[in-house]
């Protein structure tokens, strides 16, 4: 696979205020990057450098290999900033003209906008102007004007918040019909289940250093598994006494069970079936949540 979209060794100053510290990624073609990072980490400041809008004072962006300009800006697409899209213009209007502007004709803009538009369920809207749409159905054309001249690198930060759960779903439907046609899509999010759902590969920040990096499969591995989930047939008595158990919560149903060493892993199975059937037992690895958490609410303690 090759990489699309790179970054090396990216940095942005603000006066003496360094908002990203040398951030080194890279997107591949058919891939959704996860960039996280607590609040003021650098994201946003990582991405409007990738669109162009501010330049990096050390370090280089390339796209398939180029550097930014010329064509480079008709491969990008990104959601439009709050109030990106003009409240009196017609939705249709506006989108075809965008698509327009980056380079694609305007009977493909169409098909595509129609296309978009009846995926998110979204028809009644075409003639409408943006004023009069709601706001998650604003964000959801904001997301069409994104990708309707089909984009090879997509910028999405934060582009689930404010949606209902269905059109959450509609959405990241979307975004991964995009990947599956080839789009390298840089994706910026608070909410770890979605990345646990749609990334690979992550970058976390904090406080304009990357933190943490890499597949997300080998991150988790690399941090003790420190719960276990239990289902029995009946109730468990004495898992409290097991040296390594550090808290138990719930019931047969499913005992949640804290552990400071998977050491104690066994004891708790081999208790657990003296006094009951197993229905269930798991060393649970760390959510991405959790992991989060660790490496930044560490670093801030
Ligand atoms: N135009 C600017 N002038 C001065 N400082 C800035 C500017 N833009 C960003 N910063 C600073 O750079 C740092 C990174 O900000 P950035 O907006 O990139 O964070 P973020 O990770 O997107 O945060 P959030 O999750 O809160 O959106 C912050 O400390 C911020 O105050």
């Amino acid at each position: 696979m090759t990489e699309r979209l790179i970054l090396q060794n990216v940095m942005k100053r603000y006066g003496d205020k360094t908002a990203v510290n040398g951030v080194t990624l890279g997107v591949q073609e058919g891939e959704i990057y996860g960039l996280l990072g607590a609040n003021g980490a650098g994201k946003t400041t990582t991405m409007r450098m990738v669109l162009g809008l501010i330049y990096p004072d050390e370090g280089s962006i390339t796209y398939g290999g180029r550097p930014y300009g010329g064509d480079v800006q008709r491969m990008v697409g990104y959601l439009p900033e709050e109030r990106g899209l003009y409240p009196k213009v017609k939705v249709s209007e506006q989108i075809i003209y965008l698509a327009k502007l980056r380079g694609m004709d305007g009977a493909e803009a169409e098909k595509n906008l129609k296309y978009w538009m009846n995926k998110f369920d979204a028809d009644e809207y075409y003639d409408k102007r943006i004023e009069e749409l709601s706001k998650g159905n604003q964000q959801k054309m904001g997301f069409i004007a994104a990708v309707v001249h089909r984009p090879q690198i997509l910028i999405l930060d934060e582009a689930f918040s404010g949606l209902d759960p269905v059109n959450v779903e509609l959405l990241k439907l979307a975004v991964k019909e995009l990947r599956d046609e080839g789009a390298s899509i840089l994706f910026s999010t608070h909410r770890m289940e979605h990345v646990e759902e749609l990334c690979h590969n992550i970058t976390i920040l904090d406080r304009s250093n990357t933190v943490l990096q890499g597949d997300i499969r080998e991150i988790k591995r690399g941090f003790p598994r420190e719960q276990i989930l239990l289902k029995t047939s009946a109730a468990v008595t004495g898992l409290e006494s097991i040296p390594g158990v550090t808290g138990v919560e719930g019931d047969p149903e499913g005992y949640l069970i804290r552990i400071s060493d998977e050491a104690a892993a066994v004891p708790v199975l081999t208790l657990a079936m003296g006094q009951s059937e197993v229905r269930h037992f798991e060393v649970k690895e760390p959510t991405l949540n959790q992991i989060f958490i660790r490496s930044v609410g560490e670093r801030h303690e």
